[in-house]
């Protein structure tokens, strides 16, 4: 199998590389970059010097349609809009990091990204490739919207109570951190040292673009989910996300209830670890591996429930999810190259 990296520059294209470089069924991983071209990968990663000998390629679209069976877009929003309907007439699956195909109605994609969607028929070939909830039809898709990385560590921590009406659909809290590698490799003054460090800021406030993606999600899980309150902070960590989340029960259940409702909805999903009573996930516990771990716990004086999901957002929020989809288009067992323990501490 050869793949293709566009991208390979940014975090989420150097951890595809990671990733795919000790791939099984991966004979070639080709590079693509469009500011830097025909100088040696390592220039740009010096940690994977002696590692890599790679040197990144210009995007030349009918060159990859004849030598690149999977590609896939780590690239700024935008781009995919542009270059995925170019690879519509030929056999390249494509799995785009970005969230340029995420949205299924074109006019919130265009509300909440505040540019021009991609056309219709793209998005009706693309499937959203979260696996826990949509298995089958990522394995027959050809074109697939890797899920954004809040939305990931989100979906995952309210499916099980949103699908079996657990909570009142109205009553969804998210409250979201994030480590600064979830703005890219490209330096702004929101991610500079001495603005993040020893800091905590909330950002994009009920403005974020993940959140249409959430109820896009929630509701195909159940049509009584409406809007969710949802917010986002940047802390002073490399990666992680860790998404604390509160709900109102419609009855009363018990810790140890929901909690086995929730090993159950996640037996089939090897990347998804429902945690003991009374132990909550950390972002490290997580750190560098495609899992994601959640934690629980119903509130009796509240009627509420607290539910906290934690993944790392260069691999299950991006670079590993979407090789669990490539193994997935592929015929290949869900975890290949991705079942390891996370770094820690
Ligand atoms: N960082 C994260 O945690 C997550 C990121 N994502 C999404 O994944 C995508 C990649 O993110 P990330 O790796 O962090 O971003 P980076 O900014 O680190 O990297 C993006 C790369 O895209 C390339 N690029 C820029 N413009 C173009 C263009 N016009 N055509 C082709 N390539 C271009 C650049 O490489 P070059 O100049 O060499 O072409 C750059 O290295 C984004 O859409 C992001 O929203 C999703 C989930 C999590
Ligand atoms: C820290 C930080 O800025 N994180 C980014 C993550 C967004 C992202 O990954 O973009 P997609 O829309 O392609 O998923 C943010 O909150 O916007």
């Amino acid at each position: 199998m050869k793949v293709g990296i566009i991208g390979a520059t940014g975090y989420g294209g150097v951890e595809l590389y990671r990733i795919l470089s000790n791939h099984p069924h991966v004979e070639e991983c080709i590079l693509y970059s469009s500011s830097e071209m025909d100088v040696p990968y390592s220039n740009t990663f010096p940690h994977l010097h002696d590692l890599s000998d790679h040197i990144l390629k210009n995007i030349d679209v009918e060159d990859i349609k004849k030598n690149i069976h999977v590609l896939f877009l780590a690239t700024p929003p935008g781009v995919s809009r542009n270059l995925t309907p170019q690879f519509l007439d030929s056999d390249v699956k494509i799995i785009d990091l970005s969230g340029d195909l995420r949205l299924k109605d074109r006019n919130e994609y265009e509300h909440w990204y505040k540019r021009p969607c991609v056309e219709d028929e793209v998005l009706e070939k693309t499937v959203y490739g979260l696996s826990e909830l949509n298995k089958e039809e990522i394995k027959k898709a050809t074109l697939l919207a890797n899920p954004g990385c809040f939305p990931t560590a989100t979906i995952l921590g309210l499916a099980p109570v949103v699908q079996n009406r657990i909570i009142h659909e109205q009553s969804i809290i998210v409250d979201a951190k994030t480590g600064v590698s979830g703005a890219g490799r490209n330096i702004s003054q929101a991610t500079h040292f001495s603005e993040t460090n020893e800091n905590i800021k909330i950002y994009k406030v009920h403005e974020h673009q993940h959140i249409p993606e959430v109820e896009q999600a929630l509701f195909a899980l159940n049509d009584g989910i409406t809007a969710i309150s949802f917010n986002t902070h940047l802390i002073p960590m490399t990666r992680g996300i860790m998404a604390t989340i509160y709900a109102s029960l419609q009855e009363s259940y018990t810790t140890e209830s929901l909690l086995d409702l929730y090993k159950d909805f996640y037996a089939a999903s090897p990347f998804v670890r429902v945690r003991k009573q009374d132990e909550f996930p950390s972002t490290k516990e997580v750190y560098g591996s495609n899992f994601c771990d959640i934690g629980l716990k119903v509130d009796e004086r509240t009627g509420r429930v607290t539910i906290v999901a934690v993944i790392d957002n260069l691999m299950k929020g991006a670079a590993g999810q979407a090789v669990q989809n490539f193994n997935l288009m592929n015929g290949y067992e869900e975890t290949t190259g991705l079942y390891f323990a996370p770094i820690y501490p």
